[in-house]
């Protein structure tokens, strides 16, 4: 069973093949069997998920079943629920019961399905490679020698694994696309404003977006349905109807206008990646599609301006964490003061505390115009070459990332050299379009994933463009050996 994609288990669950209660079981064994070695869960729901699966199977037999009943997921740990700890990979957050579902969590709820626990994750999802996790890494499934990506790395674990069909994730800097590109699998990145953010730990509020992490685009189409739509508890919610983005799965890629930016080809992408991401564009030619170069030119501008908007977002959100109210509290303080310097430097982890540090600075009375605001403008520049860009092309390929899933320690270093490995993800989010990444191969035995950015708000046309491509493939269809 654990084999099988959502589409087929929701088939599966509305035939009578197998109940939600069996499914249910079936991956908790795998969980428990399997997840010592991975590390991939933070809390295991099991009474939970039995009761809710136990529900659905009532709801199913009543006929009165959604699309998703009965189906068991993953959350990532950043997305409060009720009841259940919601640590944000966080010593901070490790006492932390939510008293609220998040709006993404309560809609999986009402869809009935049925939550299998919170997944590991960077620590405030800030890394991209699950070492900053306190409750220690994320093993990658293909080789647990190797980091599964971050930070939504226990998410991607698990899906690969077989140990969660699919599960959320979310994406500030290419935090679904980096680990499903490690892992082999698809993730998506909405639009910003599509998916709500009500109840999503805050890391960098204007660039935060939740997402579906599944084997296939079609499993992502069925997770995004649910997830997206107008939420009045979010400000930045988009009031727009959601399609049934597994409707137009199938539509024909003939005359897809597809770009390459030359940007994305250049020194520092591995030769073995950029000789899959240029097999997969054939396959696409063969589908129909045109392709042509394009030039996105601020491209290298992306990184040092996300690590100035950012961590400034990231100084402000994570002052609430004082131990007065939210998080870690220290034992015996003397007075306020040191309340608040031993609650933070005990509870945030050394990353958490750099980009602190990093955006206060960038923030304080004489540097704000010299690096906030010029970050600001950098990221108007980024926008407009995509706007540029699709005026020419329906969709961008390219890379997920410079290199396959690295080895633990390889980059903890240097922290600049674990900000490159999101050098192709990081400027759609400070554009706030849709980026999506698909399995394409193979490097040293390790997944190699590639992306495809569209327009805002094109979800439906990213999802059928990777659909297409996984028809005539079988790339994410490969199980690691566990
Ligand atoms: N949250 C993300 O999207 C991950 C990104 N690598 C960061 O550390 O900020």
């Amino acid at each position: 069973m654990h084999d099988k994609t959502i589409a087929e288990l929701a088939l599966g669950l509305r035939n009578k093949e197998f109940s939600s209660v069996e499914l249910t079981q079936a991956f908790l064994s795998r969980i428990q069997r399997y997840d010592g070695q991975l590390n991939s869960f933070i809390t295991v729901t099991q009474d939970s998920a039995l009761a809710a699966a136990k529900a659905a199977d009532e709801r199913i037999a009543r006929g009165e079943a959604g699309p998703l009943t009965g189906v068991p997921l993953g959350q990532k740990d950043i997305f409060c629920t009720q009841g259940v700890r919601t640590s944000c990979g966080s010593k901070m957050l490790d006492r932390f019961i939510s008293p609220y579902d998040a709006t993404v969590v309560e809609r999986f709820k009402q869809a009935g399905t049925v939550m299998l626990g919170k997944l590991n994750m960077d620590e405030f999802a800030m890394g991209s490679s699950n070492e900053t996790s306190f409750y220690g890494p994320v093993r990658n499934p293909w080789d647990t020698g190797t980091v599964p990506g971050g930070s939504s790395g226990g998410s991607a674990a698990a899906v690969a694994a077989r140990l969660v069909p699919g599960a959320t994730g979310t994406d500030t800097g290419g935090s679904i696309r980096q680990p499903a590109s490690f892992c082999g699998i698809t993730g998506i990145k909405p639009t910003y404003g599509r998916v709500s953010r009500w109840g999503m730990i805050a890391f960098a509020s204007s660039l935060d977006q939740g997402g579906p992490m599944a084997r296939t685009a079609e499993d992502c189409a069925l997770m995004l349905r649910t997830m997206a739509g107008f939420d009045p508890k979010d400000s930045t919610s988009v009031d727009l109807p959601v399609p049934d983005y597994a409707a137009c799965l199938n539509g024909s890629l003939e005359g897809l206008r597809i770009g390459l930016p030359k940007e994305f080809f250049g020194d520092g992408l591995d030769a073995d990646i950029a000789r899959l991401i240029h097999a997969a564009v054939a396959e696409y030619e063969k589908l129909g599609a045109t392709v042509k170069e394009i030039s996105l030119p601020n491209m290298h501008l992306s990184v040092p301006a996300y690590y100035v908007v950012a961590p400034a977002e990231c100084s402000s959100n994570l002052a609430r964490f004082d131990g007065v109210r939210y998080g870690h509290r220290c034992e015996n303080p003397k007075d306020l003061k040191d309340l608040y310097m031993r609650s933070r430097g005990e509870g945030f982890g050394a990353e958490v505390q750099r980009r602190i540090l990093i955006g206060t600075y960038a923030l304080s009375a004489g540097y704000y115009d010299a690096y906030y605001l010029k970050a600001q403008k950098v990221r108007r520049l980024i926008s407009e070459d995509f706007k540029r860009a699709f005026q020419e092309v329906d969709v961008i390929l390219g890379p997920t990332a410079p290199s396959v899933a690295f080895r633990f320690g390889e980059k903890t270093a240097d922290p600049v050299a674990m900000y490159l490995s999101d050098i192709y993800t990081i400027a759609v989010n400070l554009a706030g379009l849709p980026g999506m990444s698909i399995p394409v191969g193979f490097s040293n035995d390790l997944p190699v994933g590639m992306q495809i950015i569209g327009d805002y708000f094109a979800e439906e046309r990213l999802l059928n463009v990777a659909h297409r491509y996984q028809q005539v493939t079988d790339w994410h269809r490969q199980a690691p050996a566990l």
